[in-house]
C-alpha cells in the first residue's frame, strides 16, 4: 500500500513514554491522531463520532486496556472500518481478540514486539523451576518467622539434573528458557501449534500436547492466552500429568484453570508450582496463598533494569529500563511505518502469519 497526496492516519491510544522523537518522524508519514477518551463508553463514542475515520493503522500500549477495555468484537465493531493495522507494544496481546481482527474483511493485521523480554522472562520461569523443585518456598517463609526450616522441616526437594521439562509454547521465551534448562541438565521437550525447524528447536524433541503432559517432569507454560489457549490446563490434563509433576507459568494466569490447579496441589498430584501470573491480577485464589508448596511471584517476568541480550548493543549504563522500553516503541513504530510503507508488518503475530 503506498500513499502519495492525502497522508494516512495513525491512531495513538495510550502514550509514548520515550520514542517521541521515532512517533515525530513517523508524522512526516503520517497524520498522528490520539484519543482523548478516560474509559471504554468514551472512547466508543469518539469512534461513533466519526473522531477517528480513515485510520490505517492503531499503536496501543498495554496501559491502554485501561482507557478502551478489550480490543474485542465490540470494539471492532466502532473502530473505523479503514483501519488495517493494529500495533501493539508488548510481547503478550491477548488485550486483542486476533481471531476477530482476521475475520474482519478486510482484516485488521496485528504486530506485538517479540524477543526483547525472553531473557528477563526466561530467568524468572528458570528461578520459579528451580524454586518449586526444591520446595524453596516452605523454608524461606519458616526462616521470617524465626523457625529456620520450619518444624517439621520441609520435605527434601528435586534436582532439576535428568528430569524432563516439557515447554508448552516453544516461541522466543520457551527457546530461552530450553538454553537455561539444559544448563542445569535438564531433558528438553516441547509442543507447539507446528513443529520448528531442527535449527530453532535446537534439538529439543517435538511431542504431542498428550505426551508432553504425560512425560514431563516439569510442565511450563509459555504459550499465548487466547480463545483456543484459555483453560489449556484444566482438570483433564492435569489426571494426565505424572504424579509429583512440577507446574510453572510465565505466559498469562487463564492459560490455566487455577481452581483446577489448586486441587491437583492439594491431592497431591502436583508437587509444587511456579507462578508469576494468575488469572485475575492482582487477585490471587487463596488456595495458592495458603499453600506452602508453591513460589509465587508478583507479574515480575521483565522485571528487570537491563535490556535482553537482543537489544543490549542500545543499552548505555544508567538508563537501560528506559532503553527497553524505548526499544519496543521504536519496534512498534517501525511495524506501523513498515505498514505504511510496503503494506506488511515487521513483526505480525503467530496466528496471522498465513494471513
Ligand atoms: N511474565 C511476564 O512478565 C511475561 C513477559 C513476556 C511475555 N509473557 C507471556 O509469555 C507468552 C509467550 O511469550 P513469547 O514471547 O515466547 O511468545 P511467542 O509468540 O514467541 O511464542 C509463543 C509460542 O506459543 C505457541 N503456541 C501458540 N498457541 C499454542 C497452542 N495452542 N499450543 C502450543 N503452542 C502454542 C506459538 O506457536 C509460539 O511458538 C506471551 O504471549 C505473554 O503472554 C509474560
Amino acid at each position: 500500500m503506498t500513499y502519495t497526496n492525502v497522508k494516512p492516519k495513525v491512531l495513538l491510544i495510550g502514550c509514548i513514554e520515550h520514542a517521541q522523537s521515532a512517533w515525530g518522524a513517523l508524522g512526516q508519514l503520517a497524520e498522528l491522531v490520539e484519543s482523548t477518551a478516560t474509559h471504554r463508553a468514551e472512547f466508543i463514542q469518539e469512534c461513533k463520532e466519526g473522531k477517528f475515520d480513515d485510520v490505517v493503522a492503531l499503536y496501543r500500549t498495554i496501559a491502554s486496556v485501561a482507557l478502551t477495555g478489550l480490543i474485542d468484537e465490540e470494539l471492532l465493531g466502532v473502530l473505523p472500518k479503514s483501519l488495517r493495522y493494529i500495533a501493539h507494544c508488548g510481547a503478550g496481546y491477548d488485550q486483542i481478540d486476533v481471531h476477530a481482527c482476521s475475520a474482519r474483511s478486510p482484516p485488521i493485521r496485528v504486530s506485538n514486539v517479540p524477543t526483547a523480554v525472553d531473557d528477563a522472562t526466561a530467568d524468572v520461569n528458570m528461578f520459579l523451576i528451580l524454586g518449586a523443585l526444591r520446595n524453596f518456598n516452605t523454608g524461606m517463609n519458616a526462616l521470617r518467622q524465626g523457625k529456620w526450616r520450619g518444624r517439621p522441616a520441609p520435605p527434601l526437594g528435586h534436582d532439576p539434573e535428568g528430569k524432563v521439562l516439557g515447554i508448552l509454547g516453544m516461541g522466543g521465551i520457551g527457546r530461552n528458557l530450553k538454553k537455561k534448562a539444559e544448563a542445569f541438565g535438564m531433558k528438553v521437550i516441547y509442543h507447539n501449534r507446528r513443529e520448528l525447524s531442527d535449527v530453532m528447536s535446537a534439538g529439543a524433541q517435538y511431542v504431542s500436547f498428550d505426551e508432553l503432559l504425560s512425560t514431563s517432569d516439569v510442565v511450563s507454560l509459555n504459550l499465548p492466552l487466547n480463545k483456543n489457549t484459555r483453560h489449556i490446563i484444566s482438570k483433564a490434563e492435569f489426571a494426565k500429568m505424572k504424579d509429583g509433576v512440577v507446574v510453572v507459568n510465565t505466559a498469562r494466569g487463564a492459560v490455566m484453570d487455577e481452581a483446577a490447579l489448586v486441587e491437583a496441589l492439594d491431592s497431591g498430584k502436583v508437587f509444587s508450582a511456579g507462578l508469576d501470573v494468575y488469572e485475575e491480577e492482582p487477585k490471587i485464589h487463596p488456595g495458592l496463598l495458603s499453600n506452602q508448596n508453591v513460589m509465587l511471584v508478583p507479574h515480575m517476568g521483565t522485571w528487570t533494569i537491563e535490556v535482553s541480550s537482543q537489544q543490549s548493543s542500545k543499552c548505555c549504563i544508567g538508563s537501560l529500563r528506559i532503553q527497553t522500553i524505548l526499544a519496543m516503541e521504536e519496534w512498534t513504530i517501525e511495524n506501523i511505518q513498515m505498514a505504511l510503507e510496503v503494506g506488511s508488518l515487521k513483526s505480525p503475530v503467530p496466528e496471522q502469519a498465513d494471513l
